[in-house]
Formats: structure tokens, sequence, C-alpha cells
């Protein structure tokens, strides 16, 4: 396994070893032993699984508030997406910074969100499915959303061709100056 810090510390893009031959490929895509040996020991709670039927759908900028903050580990097994992480960290000196890569089938790539980040993608192309680990259950009470297009962020979004598709729910969210995050920027010990 290969692990990749992005621009945003804390992001990290992960690259599992797929060992092809004659029938096909076998990869250990999630091993906490191999994770644990590079300093990240993760408690994963929950396996979810989105399908996206067209190109142009983002889901996000979601996150969920303390104390049901989830940890996300994402990859996808068909199509592909831009994905994006945002430092949503009061005092934060990355705060509102946002980093995005492509995950794909193909690339056979997952990025590591830690708590703290809001997370959303843009499928690449149609018939996408997103499976990702998280770190606390579902907590509809603690589930939140910042605008996709906030101009304070200013995610660069890929062109696609076809119209961008939002749920109600991330069509009306917040931009991020009017949410209340709930997580603080903890200097990491000197
Ligand atoms: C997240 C979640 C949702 N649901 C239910 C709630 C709705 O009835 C339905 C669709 O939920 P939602 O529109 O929030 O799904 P997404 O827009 O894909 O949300 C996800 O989008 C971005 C990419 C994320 O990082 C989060 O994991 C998550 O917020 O599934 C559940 O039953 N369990 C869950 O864990």
């Amino acid at each position: 396994m290969i692990m990749r810090p992005l621009e945003l510390p804390d992001v990290v893009e992960i690259l599992p070893v797929r060992r092809s031959d004659e029938r096909g490929f076998f990869s250990e895509v999630w091993r906490a032993d191999a994770l644990e040996s590079e300093g990240i020991s993760i408690d994963w709670v929950q396996d979810n699984h989105s399908f996206s039927a067209t190109a142009g759908v983002i889901r996000g900028l979601h996150f969920q508030t303390p104390p049901c903050a989830q940890d996300k580990l994402v990859r996808v097994t068909r199509g592909s997406i831009f994905d994006v992480a945002v430092d949503i960290r009061q005092g934060s000196p990355t705060f509102g910074r946002w980093v995005g890569l492509v995950i794909s089938a193909e690339k056979w790539n997952q990025i590591l969100v830690p708590k703290g980040f809001a997370h959303g993608f843009m499928t690449l192309e149609p018939n996408c499915e997103v499976l990702y680990k998280v770190s606390a259950p579902y907590a509809p009470a603690h589930d939140r959303a910042i605008r996709y297009d906030d101009p304070a962020i200013g995610v660069e979004w890929p062109d696609v061709e076809a119209d961008v598709l939002l749920s109600q729910k991330d069509a009306s969210a917040p931009r991020l100056a009017y949410v209340e995050t709930g997580f603080v920027y903890e200097r990491e010990h000197d």
C-alpha cells in the first residue's frame, strides 16, 4: 500500500496493491495493520455504497458534527469521481481550503478524509459506484451540508458533459460562513 499526503495535511491518497493474473485481480483494499504501520489507527464501524447513474452528480459537501464526526476511507469500484475534502476546523491555518483529486476504478486509489473535513464528490461519468468506510454511525441529527459552490471555498469542480444533479438538501445547503461546524483545530504537539 502506498500513501501520499495531499496538499491539505491529514488528507491522504492511498494506493492499495492490485495483484493481477490471468483470471483478473486480487486486492487487499483495507487492512488495519497496514494503516497502523503508517500511524493511522481508525475503528471503522459502517460501510457505505452509493450509486450515481449520471455524470455531474454532486454529493456534498457533507460532514457529521461532533461527537458523531466521521473519518472516511473512500474508493470507487465503477467509474470515476472528483473527490473533495474541505478543512472546516475553526482556527486551522487551512480553514476553508479544499483539496481534490480523481478517485477511480481504473486508478484503484482511495482517499482518507479525517474528521474535521467536509467531504463531497462529483461523478465524472455515468454509473459510478462509490464505497466508503466511516468511523461513526450515521447520525441524521448531526448530518450537515455546506454549499458545493460556496465562493469562499472556491472548489474548482471539473466540467463534465452533463448538468449538475443535486439532492434537495444539497441544493439548499448554506455557505460555510453560516455553518457551526463544531470542529476546533488542535495544533499537533511540538
Ligand atoms: C449518509 C447516509 C444516508 N442515509 C440515507 C439518508 C437518505 O435517505 C439516503 C441518501 O442520503 P444522502 O442524500 O445524505 O446521501 P449522500 O448525498 O450520498 O450523502 C453522502 O455524501 C457524501 C459523499 C458523504 O461524504 C457522506 O457520507 C454522505 O453525506 O440515505 C443512510 O441511511 N445512512 C447514511 O450513512
